[in-house]
């Protein structure tokens, strides 16, 4: 079945990429996604200067395959080490290169987009607002007030499409307020749903001890089990976005979460702790299980079945 899709006006040959922050922080991570059978890829949130983010152990998978919980403090390489990675990228491949930023002000924001903006590439621009790691710093997904300012700002800086990535909302009067707040620039082509559900708390129950070390052990959850908010999150944005796209990311492990996703609106798919858990080779997999489904249900193309989840 067809499995390719189209974002933010760029072509992916397949709906699967990584969720920013994994398997994308350094140039050789990297390499092992333009490698893997993804469709797309997306770089590290970066910010202004360079990032060794929070001390270790930072990031843990929970047991029994639920999920994962992070806390890794946002390191990354600076944003000229993207920016410079950006410039050198072979555009002629058939993955398009989404760039992830997340400034720790908005005039960090504002000189990383000039920058972008000046360079004239052919990569998607994809704003953090959701990092729930960096202490003494709340994520701005959740002040919907600053995120408009940030957006006035940015949106008409960056001027081609672009999108954000968004923390999980759990209240429908946030998702409507969230989505008054989107449609209000036309530019804003996508938002991606969800960031890791912040902090969260494993505790090992023989050691008493917490499983991670910043913050007290609080950090993102994600994973499987974060799938149901991540669809409720695609789907509520999908219905009140009309003429944006929604990139779906939680608890995708196989192609029946993918198919979830797609079935709830998303018109692409990122992998953060499957991918972090199994290595690049799960875009294969997880490719050819959601075509597998595809052909079993009868259904040629995403368009077929894409925000068609049945109410009762
Ligand atoms: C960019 C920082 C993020 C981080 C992090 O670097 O701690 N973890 C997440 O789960 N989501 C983020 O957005």
């Amino acid at each position: 079945a067809d499995i390719s899709t189209t974002l933010a006006g760029v072509k992916l040959p397949n709906l699967l990429f990584n969720a920013s922050g994994v398997c994308c922080q350094t140039e050789a991570d990297l390499k092992l996604m333009v490698e893997s059978e993804s469709g797309s890829l997306i770089t590290k949130s970066a910010t202004f200067e360079q990032r060794d983010g929070n001390p270790s152990p930072r990031y843990t998978p929970l047991p029994g395959g639920i999920g994962s919980i992070n806390s890794m403090g946002l390191p990354n390489e600076g944003y000229e080490y993207y920016l410079n990675y950006a410039k050198n990228y072979d555009y002629s491949s058939k993955k398009p290169l989404f760039i992830s930023l997340s400034g720790l002000s908005l005039a960090d924001n504002v000189k990383m987009c000039e920058a972008f903006v000046a360079a004239d590439l052919p990569c998607v621009l994809e704003i953090n607002y959701s990092c729930p790691n960096v202490p003494g710093k709340p994520q701005m997904g959740y002040d919907l007030e600053a995120m408009e300012h940030s957006l006035s700002v940015l949106a008409p800086i960056i001027k081609k499409p672009f999108g954000i990535k968004l923390p999980p909302y759990f209240d429908i009067a946030h998702f409507d307020q969230a989505a008054a707040v989107f449609n209000k620039f036309d530019n804003l082509a996508f938002v991606t749903c969800i960031n890791s559900v912040g902090n969260g708390l494993a505790i090992d129950f023989e050691t008493e001890e917490a499983l991670i070390k910043p913050k007290d052990g609080f950090g993102g959850l994600g994973g499987l089990m974060v799938l149901n908010t991540a669809l409720a999150n695609v789907n509520a944005f999908h219905r009140r976005l009309p003429g944006k796209q929604v990139i779906g990311v939680g608890g995708v492990v196989s192609g029946k979460e993918a198919f979830l996703h797609v079935l709830a609106g998303a018109s692409a798919v990122q992998i953060g702790t499957q991918l972090k858990e199994e290595g690049p080779g799960a875009f294969a997999r997880i490719a050819k299980e959601l075509s597998d489904i595809m052909v079993a249900k009868g259904y040629k193309t995403l368009e077929d079945f894409r925000g068609k989840v049945k109410t009762l």
